[in-house]
């Protein structure tokens, strides 16, 4: 019997320890986030004493312990008003003390990681007097797993994990622009590619300009309405897309005339408060490796460099009242690329930066909005592609690593919602050929004629 017992014991040990090293997510779920909670509540107050997060007992209980010769009580830690398991780690909420404040807990939160033993600790005042630590109980950035049944709405895509394993939103309607950069195999193009294929379920007209002679944005043209695979086409392509967003402008404008007479009615300021029958599809507008765009070796070139870095300078100062979003990749975007581009730099509120070679690259894309950063981001280390540090002009930032999209995937995402292509007259010369599918009957059937992707 006893032999029996022992040899269970070191059966789940083991199991418990195989798990750990190979399958961290489900040591987790299995082992993990029972020992961890144990540990949490059983450490909590010496931990917090230790971390120099308790307060003094108030004066009238000391007073009350003296007169009736009781021991001291014992200083106060932050009361825990709810502890709750997820599925990467635990979210401890506490409510603080008088004098303390969120900032201590803040900057006690790698002793508060090491003391409770976990992967990792954050913090975040949720209101006055009331800190939330989300704590992760492994790397859950090694082997990305997207949570099931996460939520999207419009515009609004989970696009990676965070490492405190919150999912990591892209959010056009709050923060329309974006700049990624990254040096070479650092994994930016799988990050275009989980986002196109996020973008290829909404109701969005998505246009692509991949000066890589198309590698990376063609093999997923059953979804786009338009795409440039070289410089010239990319200049005309971004007029064509001006002439647009005026068109959407004009929209506008004549719908604020009629409402304007209409007492109580909403006055739209952007495509969103236009009603739905008149509201014209969004456009996310993806361009892979910039660069190419702003290098130039003639006068002709120069020239159209000029009218392309305009073009896209002014899509990002009025594109997001017309529903226009950018979305700029490239291995370094900074002043070294031409006039213009630090205007253009500004508009783009929303920094992903992968594993970069220097500080410098770090510095172009945080330099003048999360100083913090720079330094994350030159951390990254080599051999985990896809890691990457994102911040916004808030000043906030955050670890995060996309999951590991393939081009397969993304492909696959595109031609499902191929009927989802809209119908944009004045794009129409941009529109990939593309041949028919080979396997049809896996496609839902296109909406309408007009939003056929086969050209
Ligand atoms: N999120 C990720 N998780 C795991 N592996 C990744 C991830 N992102 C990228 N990788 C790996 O890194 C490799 C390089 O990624 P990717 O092609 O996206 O880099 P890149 O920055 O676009 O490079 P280049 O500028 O040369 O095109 C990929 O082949 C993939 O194996």
């Amino acid at each position: 019997m006893e032999w029996l017992i022992l040899s269970t014991v070191v059966v789940v040990v083991a199991l418990a320890g195989l798990l750990r090293w190979r399958r961290p997510a489900w040591y987790w779920l299995t082992f993990g986030v029972v020992l961890a909670t144990l540990r949490v509540l059983g450490r909590y107050s010496s931990v917090m004493d230790a971390c120099g997060l308790t307060v003094p007992p108030p004066r009238w209980r000391l007073a009350i312990a003296r007169m009736a010769s009781r021991p001291v009580p014992e200083p106060r830690a932050p009361r825990i008003l709810r502890l709750r398991p997820t599925r990467t780690g635990l979210v401890l909420r506490l409510g603080l003390r008088p004098g303390q404040d969120a900032f201590d807990v803040a900057a006690s939160c790698d002793r508060l990681r090491h003391s409770f033993g976990m992967h990792g600790v954050a913090s975040r005042e949720i209101r006055s007097g009331v800190v939330e630590l989300r704590m992760t109980g492994y790397d859950v950035l090694k082997r990305v797993q997207m949570p099931a049944g996460v939520e999207r709405s419009t515009m609004r895509l989970p696009v990676a994990l965070r490492e405190d394993g919150a999912v990591h939103y892209r959010d056009y309607r709050t923060t329309p622009h974006a700049l990624t950069i990254g040096a070479t195999k650092s994994g930016k193009s799988v990050y275009q590619r989980n986002l196109v294929a996020e973008l290829a379920a909404q109701e969005v007209a998505l246009i692509g300009i991949d000066c890589k002679q198309g590698v990376e944005l063609f093999p997923l043209a059953r979804r786009f309405s338009a795409l440039a695979d070289n410089p010239d086409t990319a200049a005309d392509l971004l007029d064509a897309l001006i002439a647009h967003m005026e068109g959407v402008y004009q929209l506008i404008r004549a719908e604020q005339r009629i409402t304007a007479d209409t007492p109580d009615a909403d006055i739209a300021a952007d495509i969103w408060d236009l009603p739905d029958h008149l509201r014209p599809v969004p456009v996310v507008v993806l361009v892979d490796e910039v660069a190419e765009l702003a290098l130039f070796a003639t006068k002709e070139e120069e020239k159209r460099r000029d009218r392309i870095i305009t073009a896209l300078a002014r899509l990002a100062q009025l594109g997001r009242a017309a529903g226009i979003y950018l979305e700029i990749c490239g291995q370094r975007f900074g002043s070294e690329l031409g006039k213009g581009i630090t205007m253009l730099r500004a508009q783009l509120s929303v920094r992903t930066a992968h594993r970069v070679n220097d500080e410098t690259s770090a510095n172009m894309a945080f330099g003048d909005i999360a100083p913090d950063a720079v330094l994350a981001t030159v951390q990254i280390p080599v051999d985990s592609p896809g890691l990457a540090i994102t911040g916004d002009a808030s000043g906030g930032w955050a670890r995060i690593r996309t999951p590991h999209t393939s081009l397969r995937t993304a492909v696959n995402a595109c031609n499902t919602y191929a009927h989802l292509v809209p119908d944009l007259p004045g794009l129409a010369a941009f529109r990939p050929a593309v041949a028919p599918l080979v396997h049809p009957a896996k496609v839902p059937a296109p909406a309408s004629a007009g939003s056929s992707a086969t050209a």
